[in-house]
């Protein structure tokens, strides 16, 4: 045998006795997602205190943050952006709270792939709340949020969804982490989730 009958058989009503509560605050659920590149996991690091990284280092996966407020505790889970993972990103829309879908503004070739991935998943919830960041705007290309508003198709979004869309540059320019765009950013989400 592999060794499996040496662990005792689990007794779950047992264990349910003594096991104390370990969730008390609330959970809210946000899905960052949005093409490779876009600053998804910049923007959990910087949320969670941490300095963004130098070079663009793909998730080939998942990457999540837990972040406690007084209200309840924030789950961020980024999916990475990759071609060969955006087909899981739909899996996840209909189990979260709000979704964030990061734009890289610079990024102008690919702006009509991130707009058909983003009313992919528009139409996948009709209900979900979505917080659209129009990343990178310190880069001199960048379009702005009234173009990337056209680009993106996001006039033609009927009236009673909330999609809101964000100007934002989520890596600091230097030391320190007063970023204007990612506390703008966070005060929303956290409207949003209340
Ligand atoms: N100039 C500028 N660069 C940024 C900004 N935010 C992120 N970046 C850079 O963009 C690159 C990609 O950022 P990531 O956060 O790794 O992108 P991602 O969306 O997580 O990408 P995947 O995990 O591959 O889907 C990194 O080199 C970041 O430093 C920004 O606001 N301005
Ligand atoms: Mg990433």
């Amino acid at each position: 045998g592999c060794g499996r009958n040496l662990l005792p058989a689990p007794q779950p009503e047992e264990e349910d006795e003594e096991e104390p509560a370990l969730e008390e605050l609330e959970q809210r659920e946000v899905l960052v997602l949005g093409l490779d590149g876009s600053g998804k996991s910049t923007f959990l690091r910087v949320l969670s205190g941490k300095p963004p990284l130098e070079g663009h280092i793909p998730t080939w996966g998942f990457n999540s943050v837990r972040l406690p407020t007084k209200d309840f505790e924030v789950d961020l889970l980024e999916i990475g952006g990759n071609q060969n993972l955006r087909f899981y990103w739909k899996e996840f829309v209909n189990e979260v709270d709000v979704l964030v879908f990061m734009v890289d503004s610079a990024d102008r070739l690919r702006l009509p792939w991130a707009r058909q991935e983003l009313h992919r998943l528009l139409d996948k919830d009709p209900n979900l709340p979505v917080v659209v960041v129009a990343n990178k705007q310190d880069l001199s290309e960048a379009l702005s949020v009234v173009e990337l508003q056209q680009e993106l198709g996001l006039q033609a979004v009927d009236t009673q969804r909330e999609v809101f869309l964000l100007a934002a540059s989520v890596a600091p320019a230097g030391p320190g982490f007063e970023n204007p765009g990612t506390v703008h950013i966070w005060k929303l989400l956290l409207e949003l989730l209340s």
